[in-house]
């Protein structure tokens, strides 16, 4: 059996909050949603399910969660994790019980599996993480107990009650009095927790953008990204077209709902209007009313119920005066010309009426300025009876391929030439993102031709896309053309593929233009411009598109050094168990590029990760909806 299904999630957000005065912590506000979402995203995927311990704002966790249990302290006043954890293994329902806080978001994404390895192997009651940190005061690495990321067997539920009896409250002391398996994690940011608001905004900001002057020096992808979204500003460009032409493109200004939708009560089924007041007691057994008329979609009907009536109602017609409720027909007793027999307990008063504005009020937004309008966008939008909106103007991008070696498909191919592949990726990937494409061709590695061709580009268009030429080669000349004509922001990253690539902005006479150089190898092409090219052009765009990852399980071990991101193509599907599991699709060298077509995702391996062992959870960026 996999070791998920044994395990139940707890999250504790049960504390005081005192050192951030008073506030509960979980709902603090962080990144774009709160810390315990945060939790949640992290734990879930590795636990059968969870809860959360709380002991205030109970049913605001429980609408954040979607109706997980919420289970408040057994013990009064605010007694401590412990009184958490008694409640979390008295309501269990699984062998073993997982803890987290509520304010450490970037928990492991292998938590539990570490955890229950450990727990299995040295039969413990009880696995706890421990990091190296080594602290200002000390001149060595100091261990490092988590005592509140703990895995623990439903077991030792009377040992606690037995030790919390006895008026101790302390988890540490008690954990001495168990067989306890300890499980080194070596990134203790993983473990950060936030006890002050302080704390809250530096674990906001965990990007320090690199200076000015260490242009060579490797950046973290986030890093980089963050530089990208700090430098770059939406265009101030819309144009308002019709509703069909808006498909795929970005939205200029928020949607204000000018009706409300639907626009009056009506009938969600096809049979009989009436009033809720009529439908029998338990003691009746039965009611049968008179059917006084009849009420289609687009033809109301103006008759009013009295007492004893009913009309007889199409799915999507208006509701007739004085009725509440509708009856399904094929859930009636008995039907007859004039009359609907109802039976005791079909439907409950109210049933089976949609209400005016249910969908969306007259005056609310309806939809966010930067929406990306896919077709049920359209659809909403069309519901409020707009013919047409505002959208961006369509980014215009520049592309071309350099290096001497690259002919174009359809031509003879000499000695020592390769066919240019990238400008067709790139193509792909630009027409997907609905930018207006302007294929520059190719580009020897000249540095005039170089200049020429970027200055061209400048003068039409909003960014420019190349490949090739911003490595260390000697025929590598798109970092210093860029600098010639405008800023390097960086080139350099801590990732594979796709170590050079250049980002900066160019100007040409009155024009500028932002210029991101991909690296040549046609792999790091299409992983480079997911991760900095979509993000930039989407920030061009102003458009909210961001990109979901999920998690799933590496089905082999996959080898990893720390101190870089990798990017490796993979092929996710849904395991035996239901839940996603991710294979690699074979060799991962930049330049091979059928492997990229046959994958379906890219695993993400973080910088500081090591080798992943199989069963190990690993993050997973899937193709679709992004090229
Ligand atoms: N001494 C070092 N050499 C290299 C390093 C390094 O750190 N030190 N990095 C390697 C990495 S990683 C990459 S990625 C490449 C990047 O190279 P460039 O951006 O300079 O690109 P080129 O040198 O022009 O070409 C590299 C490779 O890609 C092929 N290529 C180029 N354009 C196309 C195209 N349009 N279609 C298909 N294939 C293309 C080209 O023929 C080369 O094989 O540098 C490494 N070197
Ligand atoms: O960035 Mo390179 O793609 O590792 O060859
Ligand atoms: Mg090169």
């Amino acid at each position: 059996m996999s070791f998920h299904n044994q395990i139940t999630g707890l999250i504790l957000a049960g504390g005081r909050g005192s050192r951030m005065g008073s506030v509960d912590k979980g709902l603090q506000p962080f990144r774009t949603s709160t810390l315990i979402e945060h939790v949640i995203a992290r734990l879930a995927p590795q636990v059968a399910s969870y809860a959360i311990n709380a002991n205030r704002n109970l049913t605001r966790y429980q609408e954040l969660a979607g109706n997980v249990p919420v289970l408040p302290d057994y013990l009064d006043g605010y007694a401590g994790p412990l009184a958490g954890l008694q409640i979390g293994l008295q309501f269990c329902p699984t062998e073993l019980l997982l803890t987290v806080p509520c304010d450490s978001p970037l928990l492991p994404a292998d938590l539990a599996q570490r955890l229950h390895a450990a727990l299995s192997e040295q039969h413990a009651d009880v696995a706890l993480a421990v990091t190296m940190q080594t602290r200002p005061d000390a001149a060595t690495p100091q261990r490092q107990l988590h005592p509140v990321f703990a895995l623990l067997k439903t077991s030792v539920l009377p040992q606690l009650e037995a030790y919390l009896a006895s008026g101790e409250r302390r988890m540490e002391s008690w954990f001495k009095s168990l067989r306890v398996a300890e499980v080194l994690f070596e990134d203790d940011a993983a473990f950060s927790n936030v006890n002050t608001l302080e704390e809250l905004q530096a674990l906001e900001q965990p990007l320090v953008p690199a200076p000015p002057s260490q242009h060579d020096a490797a950046l973290h992808v986030e890093q980089a990204q963050h530089l990208i979204a700090q430098q770059i500003t939406p265009l101030d460009a819309s144009l308002t077209v019709p509703l069909c032409s808006a498909l795929d493109r970005v939205l200029a200004q928020d949607v204000i709902s000018p009706i409300n939708v639907p626009a009056y009560d009506n009938s969600a089924m096809d049979g009989y209007a009436m009033r809720g007041a009529d439908l029998p007691t338990p003691e009746q057994a039965q009611a049968t009313l008179k059917v006084i008329g009849i009420a289609y979609a687009g033809r109301p009907c103006a008759l009013e119920v009295q007492a004893g009536d009913c009309i007889r109602i199409m799915t999507g017609a208006a509701m007739p005066a004085g009725c509440d409720s509708v009856l399904p027909q094929e859930l009636a007793a008995a039907i007859s010309e004039n009359s609907v027999t109802i039976a005791h307990g079909v439907i409950q008063n109210g049933a089976n009426r949609r209400f005016a504005g249910e969908d969306l009020k007259q005056g609310s937004v309806a939809l966010a300025k930067g929406k990306l309008l896919r077709p049920a966008d359209l659809g909403l939008i069309a519901s409020l009876g707009l013919a047409e909106v505002s959208v961006q103007r369509k980014l215009r991008v520049a592309f071309f391929s350099t290096g001497d070696e690259l002919r174009a498909p359809g031509q003879p191919l000499g000695q020592g030439c390769i066919y240019d592949s990238n400008r067709y990726t790139v193509f792909g990937m630009l027409t997907r993102l609905g930018c207006e494409v302007i294929d520059m061709g190719i580009v020897r590695d000249d540095p005039q031709a170089l200049d020429a061709a970027l200055r061209s580009a400048c003068q039409q268009a909003d960014a420019i896309i190349t490949s090739g030429g911003v490595s260390e080669g000697a025929a590598d000349y798109t970092r210093d053309i860029l600098a010639s004509l405008g800023q390097l922001s960086f080139w350099k990253l801590a990732m594979r593929p796709g170590r050079p690539l250049a980002f900066g902005q160019i100007r040409d006479g009155a024009h500028s233009a932002w210029l991101i150089g991909l690296p040549g190898n046609p792999v790091a092409v299409a992983v480079s411009f997911y991760l900095f090219a979509r993000p930039a052009l989407l920030a061009m765009m102003g458009a909210q598109a961001p990109q979901a990852t999920l998690q799933a399980r590496a089905q082999t071990a996959i080898r990893k050094r720390p101190g870089r991101t990798e990017y490796q193509r993979g092929i996710i599907s849904r395991g035996t168990d239901g839940r996603p599991e991710v294979r690699l699709t074979g060799a991962q060298g930049s330049g091979i590029l059928r492997s990229m077509t046959e994958a379906n995702c890219i695993v993400v391996l973080g910088h500081e990760q090591g080798n992943v062992a199989a069963g190990d959870m690993v993050d997973v960026l899937p193709f679709e909806g992004l090229i």
